[in-house]
């Protein structure tokens, strides 16, 4: 048996977003967004699934407090819906749906538990997506309007910020791949959502400051890691790209004030360039105060003319994956936060880490030592992180409950409370009762 000690400060917590678990679609004022949209376009979603009830969070949110009290967690990330703030992208504010989130807020302070907030978790307002989307100013500036109406009303409440989840999701995965909403499969376009969301980021850091506002602020991309098939220069500048558009194409912004130049030369060839007006890339790299990291897997990547604009292709290696098809290697996490430390060594938080395991209920019981050992190998892996001086100040499991999982809809399970998406009904995991185990202690014991 093996014990990892955690810092006594360390934050542990559970991670959700707006579209995946709230429902109540077309209650409280709220307006559509692209993700309503794209699940009613046949074939974009598994079975046609949809956000209309989803965990019905919106009605239910006590319950689910009561569970996250029960998990002993100390921080609970949750994004807001813009569309029920400002139903119509930027007109109106909808007042009924600031109330919901102030209610929503005080009862997870009263519990105890300190809101991490993610102010876009990818429920872009429908008008302003046809109106040409993160890749029209009018987005940005519709953005920083939303964003100063939640600092205004929870400057005070709320301490830790974040305004983008997954930035790459956001632009490359919805807009050059076309697997998420909108639904694009283009790379110009992808570059200039990117670049959109990207002067977003900033102008929204720059009103936090400008206002006065506490707590910090940040943004949470998501991770890439890879590591080369061969010992191949060409592999290894495969796995670089891939790395670096996950990674580099925003953080660089962000911390140098400039896109990583190889890639920007290497869109070029692909005949796509930034569209980077006067100021822009100033207004980017407001300095923020903390980083959040989504990991969830890495790859063995090899260079092929052929495997999209990157030409990075992802190998199988036939190593043990979860039900989505993700390889299980938390050394990817060690990796990528090493890798982390050339941008300085920022405060950061794991804001997602989960597994999907579709494990049903048995006789009353989900025993899902599957998301277990993942979640031990993972831990243990922060573990040796802090241990090398990396400011790694907390941690939040991908989910606290089954939801929505985009594309996917409602068959991959990433929770640690299993939902009956027909009744609802709420069942904590075997895996919930471990990771009440890790926090109640602080430390991980894991079986040799
Ligand atoms: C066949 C080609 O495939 C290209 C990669 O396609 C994907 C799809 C999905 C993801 C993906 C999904 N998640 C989990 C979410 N993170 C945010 C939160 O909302 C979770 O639900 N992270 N990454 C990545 C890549």
């Amino acid at each position: 048996m093996t014990i990892f000690q955690f810092p006594q400060d360390f934050r542990w917590g559970t991670a959700t977003a707006s579209y995946q678990i709230e429902g109540a679609a077309q209650e409280g004022g709220r307006g559509v967004s692209i993700w309503d949209t794209f699940a009613r376009t046949p074939g974009k979603v598994f079975n046609g699934d949809n956000g209309d009830v989803a965990c019905d969070s919106y009605h239910r949110y006590e319950e689910d407090i009561a569970l996250m009290k029960k998990l002993g967690i100390n921080t609970y990330r949750f994004s807001i819906a813009w569309p029920r703030i400002i139903p119509d992208g930027d007109g109106e504010i909808n007042r009924e749906g600031l109330d919901f989130y102030h209610r929503f807020v005080d009862a997870l302070l009263d519990a105890g538990i300190e809101p991490f907030l993610t102010l876009y978790h990818w429920d872009l307002p429908q008008t302003l997506e046809d109106d040409g989307g993160w890749g029209n100013r009018r987005t940005v500036d519709a953005f920083v309007k939303y964003a100063e109406v939640i600092f205004k009303e929870f400057s005070g409440k709320i301490n830790f910020w974040l305004t983008f989840n997954e930035p790459w999701c956001i632009a490359f995965l919805s807009n050059m791949l076309g697997i998420h909403a909108p639904g694009n499969k283009d790379v110009q376009t992808a570059i200039n959502v990117a670049h959109g969301l990207l002067v977003a980021h900033g102008k929204a850091v720059q009103s936090f400051r400008r206002m006065g506002i506490t707590g910090q602020i940040g943004i949470a991309p998501n991770v890439c890691w890879a590591e080369p098939y061969s010992k191949s220069a060409e592999d290894q500048a495969a796995c670089d790209r891939s790395i670096a558009l996950n990674t580099d194409w925003f953080l660089d912004p962000i911390y140098k004030g400039s896109y990583p130049q190889f890639l920007v030369d290497w869109f070029a060839e692909a005949g796509a360039t930034v569209p980077i007006q006067d100021g822009d890339m100033e207004i980017i790299s407001e300095p923020i105060d903390l980083l959040g990291i989504n990991y969830y897997t890495m790859g063995i990547n090899r260079h092929n003319p052929d495997a999209g604009v990157l030409q990075s292709e992802e190998m199988n290696m036939g190593l043990i994956k979860t039900d989505i098809g993700w390889p299980v290697e938390s050394r990817g996490l060690y990796e990528f936060m090493h890798y982390l430390q050339k941008y300085g060594n920022v405060d950061v938080y794991i804001t997602e880490n989960g597994a999907c395991i579709n494990d049903d209920l048995e006789n009353g019981k989900i025993n899902d030592d599957r998301r277990i050992s993942y979640y031990e190998q993972h831990l243990a892996q922060i573990h040796r992180i802090i241990n090398d001086g990396i400011n790694l100040k907390g941690y939040m499991a991908w989910s606290l409950m089954d939801n929505y999982e985009w594309a996917e809809g409602y068959r991959m399970r990433f929770g640690l409370v299993h939902v009956d998406f027909r009744s609802l009904v709420r069942t904590p995991k075997e895996s919930f009762y471990w990771y009440q185990s890790v926090i109640k202690n602080n430390w991980l014991e894991i079986r040799n």
